[in-house]
């Protein structure tokens, strides 16, 4: 797929004819420097934007034939979004957060359902809290609650802990692999943090609006290796 911004002179292009897939039940993260496209590559696939040109495949729907209305119901089925700023709705308790999407859609989700979702990233017992009740890590996992509550078939975050200190951090990155442990979450995440992408199963460095390559298996050394000899390169 293609996605350029602007026109002329003036246009940038974000991502440059990408063909990219990802194994469904794997953890992928997404790294490379600013400006090279990871985050128009997240907002393409998750369908919040459409390609120029090029295709999206999410669980067997081709998103870019879709009318906004079949997007969003699509999106609303299968896609959950974490980003770095947590999102919540501050006259919302925790509970409240995580049932809203699905409330706002129309559609039914059970206290039950709610309250395993905050049991599973660790929050029982804290359903009642409003967000400012809570530490920046424990809204991050309200916000991952609610993004899985409906059990999508891909979780995109963008910089998930980008806002975290690296403690809290690494609790959110233990909690995001369990997902994927556990319950074969797919889950495709942007990050800057080799700590953070050594977390996942295979980590796509991208460049210039592409991908140019990937490891499998990361050890936070191999992740930043990679980063500093892809630095070197660019030089
Ligand atoms: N809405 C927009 N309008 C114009 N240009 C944009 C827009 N969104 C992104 N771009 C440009 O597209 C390119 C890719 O941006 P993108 O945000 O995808 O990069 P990124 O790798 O996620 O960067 P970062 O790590 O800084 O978040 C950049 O040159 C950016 O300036």
């Amino acid at each position: 797929m293609c996605r350029t911004y602007g026109a002329g002179t003036g246009a940038v292009t974000a991502l440059a004819d990408v063909s990219i897939g990802f194994a469904a039940g794997a953890f992928t993260a997404i790294m490379g420097p600013s400006g090279s496209g990871k985050s128009t590559l997240l907002q393409c696939a998750a369908g919040l934007e459409r390609p120029d040109s090029g295709m999206i495949w999410i669980a067997g729907t081709e998103l870019t034939r879709l009318n906004e209305r079949r997007r969003t119901l699509l999106r609303r089925a299968h896609v959950g979004f974490v980003f770095q700023s947590f999102n919540l709705l501050p006259s919302l308790t925790a509970e409240q957060n995580v049932g809203l999407p699905a409330r706002l859609a129309g559609r039914r989700v059970s206290r039950t359902d709610i309250r395993s979702a905050l049991r599973e990233v660790g929050l029982a017992g804290r359903e009642h809290r409003y967000p400012t009740e809570l530490s920046g890590g424990q809204q991050q996992r309200v916000a991952i609650a609610r993004a899985v509550v409906n059990r999508p078939s891909v979780l995109f975050a963008d910089e998930p802990t980008g806002a975290l200190d690296s403690q809290t951090s690494r609790d959110v990155l233990s909690m995001l692999r369990a997902l994927v442990d556990t319950r074969g979450q797919t889950i495709i995440m942007v990050t800057h943090d080799p700590i953070a992408a050594a977390r996942a199963d295979r980590v796509v460095f991208f460049a210039d609006g592409r991908p140019i390559e990937e490891l499998v298996d990361p050890t936070s050394g191999s992740v930043l290796d990679h980063m500093t000899r892809l630095e070197a390169a660019a030089c």
